[in-house]
């Protein structure tokens, strides 16, 4: 069984992380892709972090029809900050008949020489880069290629301009997010009014 690996912080999950992962698991022949809920990412220091539940419960809720698309508090028992190096080496421990990938995008893809072990991790697991329509520097770059690139395969999946920077901004400017999330997660924001604050 071949399991993508899709970390990230989730805050919220928005309609181009579901997009693009329905496109990758065609693009990357894979089984399944488990969204890893990073409760703190290492290279960032956001104040506007939403708690790891909430954000796994709207993940979970953006993926209930999508039995392939899993969503994973599995970093939630780790030790912080979540490495990614960590997550995978424990993952391949306890589901020793899977073959783990770690999907990627362009923007992380451009820093990750700075990641703890990123030279294990590509030595070790095939990567999938995707290409990333930030709306930050890297947009509509192509990836960097590292060096020794191993398994690093370039997957050609389509752009979509969408950020949970840019879900948080409207919603804290009193704008509509619909069509930027799933309704599931509209309706949970709405209901709990989650980055009604200006940040
Ligand atoms: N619209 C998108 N298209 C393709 N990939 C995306 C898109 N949005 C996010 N990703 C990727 O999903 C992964 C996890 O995303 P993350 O939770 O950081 O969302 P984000 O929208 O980038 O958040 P933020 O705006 O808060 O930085 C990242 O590696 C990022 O490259
Ligand atoms: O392992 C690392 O050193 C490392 C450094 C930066 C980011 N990551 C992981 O990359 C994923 C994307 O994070 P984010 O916050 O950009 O959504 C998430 O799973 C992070 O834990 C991992």
């Amino acid at each position: 069984m071949k399991v993508g690996i899709f970390g990230g912080s989730f805050n919220p999950i928005h309609n181009g992380h579901v997009a693009l992962a329905k496109s990758l698991l065609g693009v990357a022949g894979l089984d399944e892709i488990w969204f890893m809920v990073s409760p703190q990412n290492p290279l960032k220091n956001a104040p506007e972090l939403l708690d790891e539940d909430i954000r796994l419960e709207m993940v979970r809720a953006a993926l209930s029809d999508e039995p392939r698309l899993v969503a994973s508090d599995y970093e939630f028992a780790l030790p912080r900050p979540s490495y990614t190096w960590n997550t995978l080496t424990s993952l391949s421990r306890a589901f020793p008949h899977i073959v783990f990938s770690l999907l990627i995008g362009g923007d992380n893809w451009q820093c990750f020489h700075k990641w703890y072990r990123s030279r294990d991790i590509i030595a070790n697991y095939p990567i999938v880069v995707y290409p990333r329509c930030a709306d930050g520097p890297f947009a509509g770059t192509v990836p960097v290629r590292h060096e020794n690139p191993g398994h690093v395969t370039f997957a050609d999946t389509p752009l979509l301009d969408i950020s949970s920077t840019e879900v948080r901004k409207r919603i804290a400017g009193g704008k509509s997010i619909a069509g930027m999330v799933p309704p599931e997660v509209e309706a949970i924001i709405t209901d709990r009014c989650l980055y009604a604050r200006a940040f």
